[in-house]
C-alpha cells in the first residue's frame, strides 16, 4: 500500500425508498495513513458499521469512493473485489461470523487456506495465533463450545492470521473483560500495526481509547469536523 491507506471520498449510503428511505451515511470522507491506529466511536444508529462495511468493499456505497492503497475497490469486478479483500483486508464483525462445522483451528485457518496455502502450515500458523490470544487448548472445539468473549477472540485471530494491510474491527473487545481486551489490542497495536498497514476500530468501549492514534466522532451519518485526538 502507499502511505495513504484509506481514502474514501463523498460516502453515502441510503437503505429503503421514499418514506422509509433511511440515510445512514451522509457524506463521509476520510483519510487514514499506513502506520495508523483509527477509531470511529459514537452512538447506536450513527452509521459506524455501514461505514466500516464500505470502506472494507462488504456494502457498495450510494455514491462516494473508496481507495485502499492504490485501488479504486467500488470500480472492481466482484471476483477482483473478493481477491482483493482476501490478500488485502481482515475483518472481525460484530457477530463473529464462524463456522459451526469446522473446529476453532479450521475456522482461524480459513484465509490461508483460500490463499491456497497447504492444510498443515495453515493449521499450524492458526495454532500459533490461537494461542497469542489465549486459545491454544480449544483449537479442536467447534466455536459452539466457546464462550462469547472466546469466540471474539476466534473472530480477532482469524483475522490477523493473514497479516493484512488493513485490519478492521467492529466492536473487537465487546464480550471481552477488561483485562483481556487491553493484552489483546496491546498485541494488535504493538505485533500486528506495521509502518504498511492500517487498523481501523469501531468501538464504545473507552477502556481501549488509549491504544487509538486518532478517534473521529460519528453522529447521525456524519463524522465531526474535528478529529479528537486519543485521550
Ligand atoms: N441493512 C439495513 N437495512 C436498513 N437499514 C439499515 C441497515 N443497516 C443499517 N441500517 C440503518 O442505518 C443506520 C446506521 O446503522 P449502523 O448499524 O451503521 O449504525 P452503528 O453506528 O454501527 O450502530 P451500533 O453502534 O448500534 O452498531 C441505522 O438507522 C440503521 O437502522
Amino acid at each position: 500500500m502507499d502511505t495513504l491507506a484509506i481514502k474514501a471520498s463523498g460516502i453515502v449510503k441510503y437503505f429503503g425508498d421514499g418514506q422509509t428511505r433511511t440515510v445512514a451515511v451522509d457524506h463521509v470522507s476520510l483519510e487514514a495513513r499506513c502506520g495508523e491506529m483509527l477509531y470511529i466511536v459514537g452512538p447506536s444508529g450513527s452509521g459506524k458499521t455501514t461505514l466500516l462495511s464500505i470502506i472494507s468493499g462488504i456494502l457498495r456505497p450510494s455514491a462516494g469512493t473508496v481507495m485502499l492503497g492504490g485501488t479504486d475497490i467500488w470500480r472492481l469486478t466482484p471476483d477482483a473485489l473478493a481477491e482483493f479483500r482476501l490478500h488485502t483486508i481482515g475483518f472481525v464483525f460484530q457477530d463473529y461470523h464462524l463456522f459451526p462445522r469446522l473446529t476453532t483451528a479450521e475456522n482461524v485457518a480459513i484465509p490461508l487456506i483460500l490463499k491456497r496455502r497447504p492444510w498443515n502450515d495453515a493449521l499450524a500458523e492458526a495454532l500459533h495465533y490461537l494461542d497469542i490470544v489465549g486459545l491454544g487448548d480449544r483449537a479442536q472445539l467447534p466455536p459452539v463450545k466457546l464462550s462469547g468473549g472466546e469466540q471474539q477472540r476466534v473472530a480477532i485471530a482469524r483475522a490477523i492470521v493473514g497479516q493484512p494491510d488493513l485490519l478492521v474491527l467492529d466492536e473487537p473487545t465487546a464480550s471481552l473483560d477488561g483485562d483481556t481486551g487491553k493484552k489483546i489490542l496491546t498485541f494488535v497495536r504493538d505485533d500486528v500495526l506495521t509502518a504498511r498497514r492500517c487498523i481501523l476500530i469501531v468501538t464504545h468501549d473507552a477502556r481501549i481509547f488509549e491504544f487509538a492514534d486518532r478517534v473521529l466522532t460519528m453522529e447521525d451519518g456524519r463524522l465531526s469536523t474535528h478529529a479528537r485526538a486519543a485521550p
